[in-house]
């Protein structure tokens, strides 16, 4: 992310210290991702990530930190909270939630191929099945009823073309979600933000998927749409790489197959994902907040992915 709150190192090492974590032989602000203050810290305990929570409040992190643990303990690859010597994972540093985890090792992808679409198919497959018996419930923070909420909001900003693309693509997606087929998708936590830049490789090989802060209960069915809309789509034409889609989901469903209702919704929540992050991006593009190195992301890429899969362009 951005650096949106800024630490001296003096801060920093206190924080580390009172961990057990060493001393910061380095503490580097990270320049990517819109959501979090993240610094990179080396100490001679090992690499770490310190995040301030910019959204998140104490109340919603507990869900995704332990979420986090329990597929650590599980031996995927996500970040391993760090508990303090009461078994804390939740830690509060200048006055907001706060987290140390691991640094994975690896790199994000910026142009993907079949070869990183199986790796990611049968990775998130995995944290599907390996999560069902996570306990902890929380809703999909950016699920229908945020789609409702906002889509009113945004609509003011957004061009004539662009309101009418949203409310009728909004209609849609409500139908959808009273239909029994949809009431019959497997449910779990889910990651719901899989993109290209929440995953690593090293050598060709996935070492890290991280950055779970959008995640919650939902189906697994909006998880691979989200997945398939970022790894398997043509970033110029928003059309999808069918034979990087067959690469996903067939090791996917190595691990776990679809069911009869997710194989006929698949084109349906692929709609909900392009829909769901034209919609974020649009929120972000007209509330900016401050942030010293604060990239946005392009929302026209989103509305073409949606109108591709709409029909609505070739
Ligand atoms: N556990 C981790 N291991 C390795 N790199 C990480 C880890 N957590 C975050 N990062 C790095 O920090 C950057 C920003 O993190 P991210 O969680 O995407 O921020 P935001 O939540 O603000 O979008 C990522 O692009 C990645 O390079
Ligand atoms: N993946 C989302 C933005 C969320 O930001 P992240 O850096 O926290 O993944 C998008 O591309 O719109």
């Amino acid at each position: 992310m951005a650096v949106y709150t800024e630490l001296s190192p003096d801060e920093v090492a206190t924080f580390f210290q009172a961990l057990g974590l060493g001393q910061p032989n380095s503490v580097r602000g990270s320049t990517s991702g819109i959501e979090n203050t993240n610094y990179f810290v080396d100490t001679e305990a090992g690499e770490y990530v310190l995040t301030l929570f910019e959204r998140l409040t104490f109340e919603q992190l507990p869900f995704y930190l332990h979420l986090m643990k329990h597929l650590a303990a599980r031996r995927m690859p996500v970040p391993d909270p760090v508990a303090n010597v009461g078994g804390e994972i939740l830690h509060t540093l200048k006055g907001r939630p706060a987290v140390i985890v691991n640094r994975l090792p690896g790199e994000s992808v910026t142009a993907s191929t079949e070869s990183h679409c199986r790796a990611v198919g049968e990775i998130l497959a995995r944290m599907h099945v390996t999560g069902s018996d996570y306990p902890r419930r929380q809703a999909n923070p950016r699920g229908l009823e945020w789609w409702n909420e906002v889509v009113p909001v945004v609509g003011r900003c957004a061009s004539e073309g662009q309101r009418s693309l949203l409310t009728s693509e909004l209609a849609f997606q409500n139908q959808i979600a009273v239909s029994s087929t949809y009431e019959r998708l497997p449910r779990g936590p889910v990651h719901a933000d899989l993109f290209r830049d929440n995953v690593l490789f090293e050598g060709g090989h996935l070492t890290g998927v991280f950055d779970f802060y959008f995640a919650g209960c939902d189906t697994f069915l909006f998880d691979i749409a989200v997945c398939l809309n970022d790894w398997c789509v043509d970033s110029g034409t928003g059309r999808q790489d069918t034979k990087q889609v067959a690469a996903f989901l067939g090791a996917y469903e190595s691990v776990r197959a679809l069911t009869g209702p997710e194989r006929l919704l698949l084109p349906a929540m692929q709609r909900a994902g392009a829909f769901r992050f034209l919609l974020s991006r649009l929120w972000d593009l007209y509330q900016p907040r401050e942030a010293a190195l604060l990239k946005a992301h392009d929302p026209s890429h989103f509305e073409r992915v949606l109108r591709v899969l709409r029909g609505e362009i070739a």
